[in-house]
């Protein structure tokens, strides 16, 4: 499976902040991306989750060789600020997903199962999410886009706010989760994008471009993509 963008661009009135997005995302592999503070990332998942209209070009998924539109539920989305509604508890939230999406979900498992599986302790999952941490509201936005299975998770700088242990563990679990799917994680963290990620993807000047790690060792690779984004600011 891969996931194809094509000629994407995106503007803010006078602004291009998308200029001329072509890439294609193979299955099975996790994608780090990087970029200056308002290069565009936020905007960029915007515009694949179909939350916000595009200028021009187009994307699409690619199954067998054959293209294919992308659906809705080939697109999971967490974004940077968790959005959960406050007044359910976790129990409540999960239950509630569950059965709207009841006919999307293959093999629905047991609530508490899916607690565990995110380490959310059993005191914690009858309380109102109102009175989750940052970090569990996190933990539940992942749960519930995950358990939909989609062929692409977008994760808008999921990590950043996480202390080391939950960070830890949302690593082992997007690791565990690559297979089958596209994960596209944007961060400001290189050095989480280079234990985690499969490929490092710099949104420059409006446009996408891998790095190359071959024959680089760490530091050296981290200096090339300094260099690179830095270039952002003589624009
Ligand atoms: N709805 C909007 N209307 C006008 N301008 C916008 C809108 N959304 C984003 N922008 C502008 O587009 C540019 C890219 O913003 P975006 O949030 O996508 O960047 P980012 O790479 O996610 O930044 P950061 O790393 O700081 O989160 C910025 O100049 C921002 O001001």
């Amino acid at each position: 499976m891969k996931f194809i963008i094509e000629h994407l661009s995106k503007n803010f009135e006078k602004k291009e902040v998308l200029r001329d997005i072509d890439f294609t995302f193979e299955s099975g592999k996790i994608y780090g991306l990087l970029g200056r503070n308002g290069a565009g990332k936020t905007t960029l998942f915007n515009c694949l989750n179909r939350d916000m209209k595009t200028d021009g070009g187009r994307f699409y998924m690619e199954d067998g060789g054959l293209p294919r539109e992308v659906a809705a539920e080939d697109i999971g989305y967490v974004l940077s600020t968790p959005t959960v509604p406050e007044f359910l508890t976790g129990r409540e939230f999960l239950r509630f997903f569950l059965d709207i999406n009841e006919k999307s979900i293959q093999d629905p498992r047991p609530l508490d199962e899916y607690f565990d599986y995110m380490s959310i302790e059993p005191e914690d999952r009858n309380k109102l999410l109102k009175d989750y941490s940052h970090g569990m509201k996190n933990k539940m936005q992942m749960l519930i886009n995950i358990i939909a299975r989609p062929s692409v998770l977008l994760l808008d700088e999921p990590l950043t706010s996480l202390d080391v242990v939950v960070a830890e563990e949302m690593k082992q679990l997007l690791r565990s989760l690559k297979n089958g799917r596209i994960t596209i994680f944007s961060t400001h963290i290189m050095d989480l994008a280079l234990d985690l990620c499969d490929e490092i993807v710099l949104l420059n000047h409006g446009v996408l471009e891998v790095v190359d790690r071959a024959d680089l060792d760490s530091s050296e690779f981290k200096d090339k993509i300094i260099a690179a984004l830095r270039e952002e600011s003589h624009d």
